[in-house]
């Protein structure tokens, strides 16, 4: 059964070694690299604090696809059914509305108990956590502001509930041995003509100030933060805007968070990454794909997904550079779409790792252009493919689009029944 994918593999390999490519060397820095997969895609957004409550912040789950997880045992069977079907390292980033809880808990008063369920869980698996405080899908974020609110109350709820966050992510790192990503996004912003732009940037410059400002352990918890172009009912004006959080990142010397869909329609993260690195000492990747606005459908092997992994290898920003997936589509099978967006981004990645990088480079300081681009394109028909499926053999994960009849499978017997 076996027996064609070892025989494409070694051929595979023979093709890459006279390229002076190792292959052996691609795939063992693949299996160190891995993708922090969002718990939002399982249940469109919602949550347990109050799954029946409206999503708000200006972005939007659409779709009605049977099989939402309405609790945290389905959404980690979910995730559990996911992770099996993708090959290689995986970690899980959690928003602050998914903790457990008998009783309400507000915001501002979340502890890491709430989430020592996830901890368990992920412990088990060998998985790192990722956090974020959830400043959205709530009465007091209603009017459409939260950490840059005019009202001095509503903004000390929002910095405590962001102060919460960062013990409850510190301790995920403490727990698990590696650090946790905690990525502030804020929706604030306004629908129509704004005439004080500075003001709010000002308080939530303020805010995240205040936030950050209790030292933590780095190698348990890492602070960034997430700009936004526009969100629904927010078209006119964001506080957290680009700008912003560069600035912001820059001179603070935090994580900055660069989402696939919160730019101009022609605007591309991947062209971002060089230019922030030189002045932001991390960078969080919300790999997403953004379909005429922030519609954060599901994660294509297309080419700026391949053009973001091909920017963290090229220059070896391995240890700088998180990367973490943002999509949340509710059209299709939810687990199915973890699936797609996840080996999808991996498969960018090794693509990416089977460049000659040094050759390349070597063609463009010389100035062969013409090299540069015919080898470029060259590489684009290599048996990558074998590869890759030699990897998911290793990985002990289904080769092709054989995982999808485990889909099915779970689909029937799982996720109709809910
Ligand atoms: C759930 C959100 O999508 C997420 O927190 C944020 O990263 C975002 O991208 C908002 O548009
Ligand atoms: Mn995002």
């Amino acid at each position: 059964m076996t027996r064609p994918i070892e025989q494409a593999f070694a051929l595979a390999k023979q093709r890459y070694a006279d390229n002076g490519i190792d292959v052996e060397a691609a795939l063992t820095r693949l299996d160190s690299l891995p993708i922090s997969m969002h718990c939002w895609q399982g249940d469109d957004v919602r949550g347990f604090e109050n799954p029946q409550g409206e999503l708000t912040g200006g972005i939007q789950a659409t779709g009605n696809y049977p099989g939402r997880a309405r609790n945290a045992g389905e959404l980690r069977a979910d995730i559990d059914k996911a992770m099996a079907l993708i090959p290689g390292p995986k970690r899980l980033n959690l928003h602050a509305i998914y903790l457990e809880s008998d009783s309400p808990v507000e915001r501002d008063a979340i502890e890491p108990r709430h989430f020592a369920g996830w901890v368990d869980w992920a412990r088990q698996r060998k998985v790192g956590l990722d956090f974020n405080p959830t400043c959205f899908s709530h009465a007091k974020s209603a009017d459409g502001f939260t950490l840059a609110h005019q009202d001095a109350a509503v903004r000390r709820f929002w910095i405590d509930h962001c102060k919460a966050s960062r013990h409850i992510s510190a301790w995920f790192g403490e727990q698990l041995g590696t650090p946790s990503v905690m990525n502030i996004w804020v929706p604030d912003g306004m629908k129509d003509l704004t005439v004080d732009r500075f003001a709010p940037r000002q308080r939530l410059m303020n805010a995240i100030d205040d936030i950050i400002s209790e030292k933590l352990n780095p190698a348990h918890h890492i602070d960034a933060v997430e700009s936004k172009l526009f969100g629904i009912g927010a078209e006119s004006y964001t506080v957290g805007s680009n700008e912003f959080c560069l600035g912001y990142a820059a001179s603070r010397q935090i994580a900055l968070t660069l989402d696939a869909g919160h730019f101009h329609p022609t605007e591309v993260i991947s062209d971002k990454i060089s230019s922030a690195m030189l002045y932001v000492p991390r960078l969080l990747l919300h790999v997403s794909r953004p379909v005429r606005w922030d519609s954060d459908h599901v994660v294509l092997l297309d080419d700026e997904t391949q053009a973001i992994a091909n920017e963290i290898v090229r220059q070896q920003l391995f240890d700088r550079v998180h990367i973490g997936l943002d999509f949340f589509d509710a059209s299709i099978n939810r687990v199915a779409a973890w699936v797609i967006g996840t080996r999808n981004s991996k498969k960018a990645l090794l693509r990416a790792l089977l460049e000659p990088v040094d050759a390349l480079k070597k063609l463009e300081n010389s100035g062969d252009y013409t090299a540069r681009l015919a080898l470029l394109e060259e590489l684009k028909t290599l048996p990558w493919q074998a590869v890759w499926d030699a990897w998911c053999l290793r990985s002990d994960v289904p080769i092709g689009a054989d995982w999808l009849s485990d889909i099915r499978q779970y689909e029937q017997q799982i996720l109709t029944q809910r």
